[in-house]
């Protein structure tokens, strides 16, 4: 097969099945997080003009493309995924060298990413409807599912690959249009996910991709009255002003939002299990996932014992440049992260917690020029604290003990958010206890919080998400509605 990669990572918008300039020729440069003077690519700084262009050009192919069958468009995202693997590792060290994640990860997301267009490629063959009984025994009755139309799909920079896959993929297959807005902090790795589907050859106008300020194109993605659906991620504050638009003008709308995600180790549990879980929870990625561990809750038995354990191992933690071997730990994805992230280490000392590890900014060893933090262990850290309730998207871990699972639970629903959240017990009435009242979308006993399957249903509870799910069969669910046919 050949791939046409774009060597220079010089992107543009990607409109009615072309690359195009925006309409003020601006762009902008997003430099590399380990190291600030690397430029990495550039991407269009668009505004509300290009944003309307690509709206009428999906809103042009949505007929189209809805009137095609499932299976056409499953052998587009086929060919899309067949695409997206033969250049996994370059979209890989563009992600790495964009956004900071490390190069393992970074290939795991895109193998990911193609895993998850072959399972939507697949779904077009599948059965979309029920046949219900009517009491008119002369009429046939079922459902069918129909497509929203135009999708405006609204991304974050911690997954540039497999949030936006995750989202237009199914909306593609349910026979939608999309029009992508990814975060600028990984839009250059987007936009060769984007040039994966262009290569493909999806009908002009079926995707398209705007890149630019969240409050300038994802403002007017939320407004735009020929965007029937909005899917979004990314944090709460900026989900719930979607949220309050979109119910405004009568569109569907799905918010995926933040998280502050517990594990409860109990005194049976493996030990070695859970400090090697909330390690790779907790600090994976920097900390910069939804779902990644946050709380550490401890029951008093074992509280020394997995302090201890924790520590040697966090010392262990090596951080640096994501690309060179032997990194476990990247930087922030950008400077305001990394404040954002020593703000809530200073915060923690502040209001009373205890630093047991970690706490500063690095910059020796060729980390001078990136936002590298320590991976970071507070204890003492009770649930009035701003770094026991706020999401802090970065290596930060507190510590908490309690004296029973009742008291666990309460603690680990304390907070306004309910995404993840783990167990480490051997004990089958705890992990009982713990699905039946953790108030979480997604719950894990004896695995790490973060870790999600794209076949199962993914999605939050309380402040975390707009109810909604995502992925797995859930997306037909958003990305269609259902209509009732009675035929006599
Ligand atoms: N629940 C999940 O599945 C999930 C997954 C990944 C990330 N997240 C959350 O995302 C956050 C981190 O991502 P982020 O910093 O990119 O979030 P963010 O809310 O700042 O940005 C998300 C997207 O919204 C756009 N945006 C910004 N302002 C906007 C506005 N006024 N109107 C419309 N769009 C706007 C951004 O440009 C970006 O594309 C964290 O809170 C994290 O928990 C949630
Ligand atoms: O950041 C949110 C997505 C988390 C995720 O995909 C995972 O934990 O695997």
């Amino acid at each position: 097969m050949t791939t046409k990669t774009n060597q220079t990572n010089q992107y543009v918008n990607f409109i009615n099945g072309e690359w195009v300039s925006a309409v003020n020729e601006e762009k902008i440069v997003n430099y590399n997080p380990a190291n600030n003077e690397e430029v990495v690519g550039e991407v269009a700084n668009s505004s509300e003009e290009d944003l309307n262009k690509a709206v009428r050009s999906a809103k042009t192919a949505a007929k189209g493309w809805k009137g095609r069958s499932g299976a056409e468009r499953g052998q587009y995202l086929y060919k899309v995924a067949d695409i997206m693997e033969s250049r996994l590792e370059e979209i890989a060290e563009c992600m790495t060298r964009e956004m900071g994640k490390t190069y393992p990860e970074a290939k795991g997301e895109t193998a990911r990413g193609v895993a998850i267009l072959r399972y939507y490629a697949g779904e077009g063959m599948r059965a979309v409807g029920d046949v219900i009984p009517s009491t008119d025994s002369d009429a046939l009755m079922f459902t069918t599912r129909v497509p929203l139309g135009v999708v405006g799909v609204i991304t974050p920079w911690n997954f540039p690959v497999a949030i936006p896959i995750w989202k237009s993929a199914p909306a593609l297959i349910y026979g939608n249009s999309v029009v992508l807005k990814p975060a600028t902090e990984g839009a250059v790795t987007c936009a060769k996910v984007i040039e994966c589907f262009a290569e493909a050859g999806l009908p002009k106008g079926v995707v398209n991709m705007v890149t630019g300020p969240g409050s300038v194109i994802g403002q007017a993605i939320a407004e735009h009255p020929d965007i029937h659906g909005i899917t979004f991620t990314g944090s709460n504050q900026v989900g719930k002003q979607i949220g309050h638009e979109a119910l405004a003008r009568g569109a569907k709308y799905q918010l995926e939002m933040g998280g502050k995600n517990p594990v409860i180790v109990t005194e049976d549990a493996d030990l070695d299990l859970a400090v090697d879980a909330t390690i790779s929870g907790g600090l994976k990625s920097t900390g910069q996932k939804c779902t990644a561990t946050s709380r550490v809750i401890l029951l008093d038995g074992i509280y020394d014992k997995f302090k201890e354990r924790l520590l040697e191992k966090v010392k262990e933690i090596s951080v640096g440049n994501g690309m060179r071997d032997g990194s476990w730990m990247g930087p922030c994805v950008s400077e305001r992260q990394l404040e954002n992230v020593l703000y809530y280490i200073q915060k923690g000392e502040e209001e009373g917690g205890q630093l047991l590890a970690g706490g500063k900014q690095l910059k020796d060893d060729g980390r001078e020029k990136g936002y590298f933090v320590e991976p970071t262990v507070f204890e003492n850290v009770n649930s009035e604290m701003t770094i026991a309730q706020e999401e802090i998207f970065g290596p930060v871990l507190a510590l908490m003990k309690v004296d029973s699972l009742e008291e666990a639970l309460d603690l680990a629903n304390d907070v306004e958010y309910g995404l993840s959240a783990s167990i480490f017990t051997t004990n089958i009435q705890q992990m009982l206890s713990f699905i039946k009242d953790m108030d979480a979308g997604l719950v894990r006993i004896n695995a790490e919080s973060a870790g999600v399957e794209l076949q199962a249903p993914f999605g939050g509870m309380k402040q975390s998400s707009s109810h909604s799910r995502e992925q797995g069969q859930a997306a037909k669910e958003f990305f269609t509605s259902i209509k009732t046919v009675f035929v006599k």
